[in-house]
């Protein structure tokens, strides 16, 4: 099958052409390139408003292997990972423009899974596929979503606007995903398709969904921008630390964290004490949680977990800021989960997943 026969059986009728106009999709796939309509009437977004657009690319042995992604979940995550960021910013996702690197040994049938999973993202998102761009790679596959979506001019959510005093919460328990992938390499892998997830047990089932299926919240984003009152706003990819001390550094703060009230999820605990192992350092350390991170005035900050709680959507009050030179801390409290056993302030390393260590 040739490049233009394997991109047609991909992505033709996946997507009704009205369907698509209504996401501001002029012309879609099959010229040199996308036409989108940059005024198209959204629900819910008035006035003025500006293009928000993110790209994150997903690697064969960095993102995921044979063993801990099914073909389904690669598409799937990979657009899951760029609407996070664009919720992220307060904005609403439209339109996605998909690269994909096939080695040899992955047919056209498994990249047709891998759409299977990504427009049913698209669906779940309301992202119109409007184009890409596919090659061969000499070994490994490599998928890279540019997601292209709209928020109000100049009200973004940026990582920058946080000030001293401010609450800080996350939008989603964190760690699960990193206990997920954990949970999927320690199975043996005969190499015939991905680990099914029951092979991991009962306790880690949520993880691996967690790690395999993200579920990014454009409603959560949305709330916090129109609430007005969030003042910097980042999604979890490297991990909560990592991403905490972004915020920490662009608004020019610290940012402290209390161990206690960090979101532990039921499954993360229950696999944790059976592997042996401390949840802690998935849930600061871990990443690809696409929860958000976030801080707000102080004043709203109980107001908007009750905003958030209406809506059926987790919201966990987590620390503070201060001004002080950029940085990160913890405390960890006597009653911690993490067996400490005095109130301590604990600097975190700004660390996280990091393509270069
Ligand atoms: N190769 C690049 N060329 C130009 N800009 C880049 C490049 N890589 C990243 N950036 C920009 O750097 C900033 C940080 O990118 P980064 O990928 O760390 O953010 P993220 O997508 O939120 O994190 P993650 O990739 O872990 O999901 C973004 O503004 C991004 O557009
Ligand atoms: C097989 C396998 N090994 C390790 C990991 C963990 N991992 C890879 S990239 C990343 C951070 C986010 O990436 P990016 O910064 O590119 O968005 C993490 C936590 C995985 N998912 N699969
Ligand atoms: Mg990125
Ligand atoms: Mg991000
Ligand atoms: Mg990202």
């Amino acid at each position: 099958m040739d490049e233009f026969a394997s991109i047609r059986l991909w992505t033709e009728g996946r997507q009704a052409k009205q369907w698509q106009q209504q996401r501001g999709v002029v012309l879609g796939i099959g010229d040199d390139a996308a036409l989108l309509d940059p005024a198209v009437p959204i629900d819910g977004l008035t006035g003025p408003r500006q293009i928000v657009a993110a790209v994150d690319t997903m690697v064969e042995t960095v993102h995921f292997n044979a063993a801990t992604m099914m073909d389904e979940d690669i598409g799937y995550k990979a657009l899951a990972a760029n609407v996070s960021d664009i919720a992220a910013m307060g904005g609403i996702p439209l339109q996605a423009l998909v690269s994909v690197s096939v080695p040899r040994s992955f047919g056209p049938e498994r990249v047709r899974r891998l759409y299977d999973g990504l427009y049913a993202c698209a669906e779940r998102y309301g992202v119109a596929v409007a184009g890409g761009d596919t090659t061969s790679s000499p070994q490994h596959l490599v998928v890279a979503v540019t997601v292209l979506g709209a928020v109000e001019a100049g009200r973004a959510l940026r990582r920058t606007g946080s000030r001293p005093g401010d609450a800080v919460f996350v939008t989603g328990p964190v760690g699960m995903s990193a206990a997920g992938l954990h949970a999927l390499l320690a199975q043996p892998h005969a190499g015939e398709g991905a680990v099914p997830a029951a092979a991991c047990g009962e306790a880690a089932a949520a993880l691996v969904q967690a790690h395999r299926r993200p579920a990014p919240s454009v409603r959560a984003g949305r709330l916090l921008l129109e609430r007005g009152t969030c003042t910097a706003l980042n999604d979890v990819s490297d991990g909560l630390a990592s991403e905490a001390w972004e915020i920490a550094e662009a608004s020019g703060l610290r940012l402290v964290l209390r161990e206690r009230d960090l979101p532990l999820a039921g499954s993360l605990a229950a696999y944790a004490r059976d592997a042996g192992v401390q949840p802690l350092e998935w849930m600061l350390y871990g990443g690809e949680d696409y929860a958000m991170i976030g801080t707000a005035a102080a004043e709203d900050a109980k107001p908007l977990q009750e905003l958030f709680r209406r809506e059926g959507l987790p919201f966990f009050i987590i620390g503070e800021t201060e001004a002080g030179e950029p940085g990160v801390e913890l405390i960890a409290e006597a009653s911690g989960w993490s067996g400490s056993k005095a109130v301590r302030r604990i600097p975190l390393a700004k660390r996280g997943y990091n393509h270069f260590a």
